[in-house]
């Protein structure tokens, strides 16, 4: 991990799906939605689960990439979409320091931005989220981690 973030925050398929289920019931009464948009690539499973809970069928994707690994780079748009936004929901899987969600502001000012998790720097760029982290927290996504045999504490602290 590098040194910008000291903690983990690792968050399990049934905790992202119960975090994606939260966020469908935040956004049940706000609708009626024209269809969703989700940033690839973090955003296309929680657009999933959101897209099955308010029976959304139209969905599209605005195609991003900053980081790589815990390192964050240029932005790069690789597919945008027409329009302002207005009456669909953009979803991602997290705002950190919220770059990326300036882009898609930019790209789509009347969209309602949606995640899951939110970093303060990022907060004030979102307008609905489930779950805020510290700003030195690294989110681990289930997509992201397999599951390994874990060193007994005790030799832990050896080490
Ligand atoms: O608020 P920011 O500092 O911009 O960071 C948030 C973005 O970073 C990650 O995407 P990434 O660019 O790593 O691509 P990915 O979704 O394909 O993993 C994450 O999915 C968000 O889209
Ligand atoms: N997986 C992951 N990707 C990110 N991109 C920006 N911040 C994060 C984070 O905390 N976790
Ligand atoms: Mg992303």
């Amino acid at each position: 991990m590098s040194t910008e973030y000291s903690k983990n925050f690792p968050v399990s398929w049934e905790e992202l799906h119960r975090d994606g289920r939260a966020l469908a019931w935040k956004l049940l009464d706000m609708g009626p939605w024209k269809g969703l948009i989700a940033i690839t690539r973090g955003g296309m499973v929680p657009a999933a689960i959101v897209a099955r809970e308010l029976n959304i069928r139209l969905i599209d994707t605005i195609c991003i990439s900053s980081y790589e690994g815990e390192r964050r780079g240029e932005l790069h748009l690789l597919k945008g979409v027409e329009g302002d936004g207005e009456g669909w929901l953009l979803i991602d899987d997290l705002v950190d320091t919220g770059s990326t969600a300036r882009m898609v502001r930019e790209l789509l000012p009347k969209a309602h931005f949606a995640t899951l998790y939110a970093k303060p720097a990022g907060k004030p760029l979102v307008d609905s989220f489930i779950t805020e982290v510290s700003q030195d927290t690294w989110i681990r996504f289930p997509w992201d981690m397999e599951l390994q045999v874990a060193t007994p504490l005790v030799e832990r602290r050896k080490s």
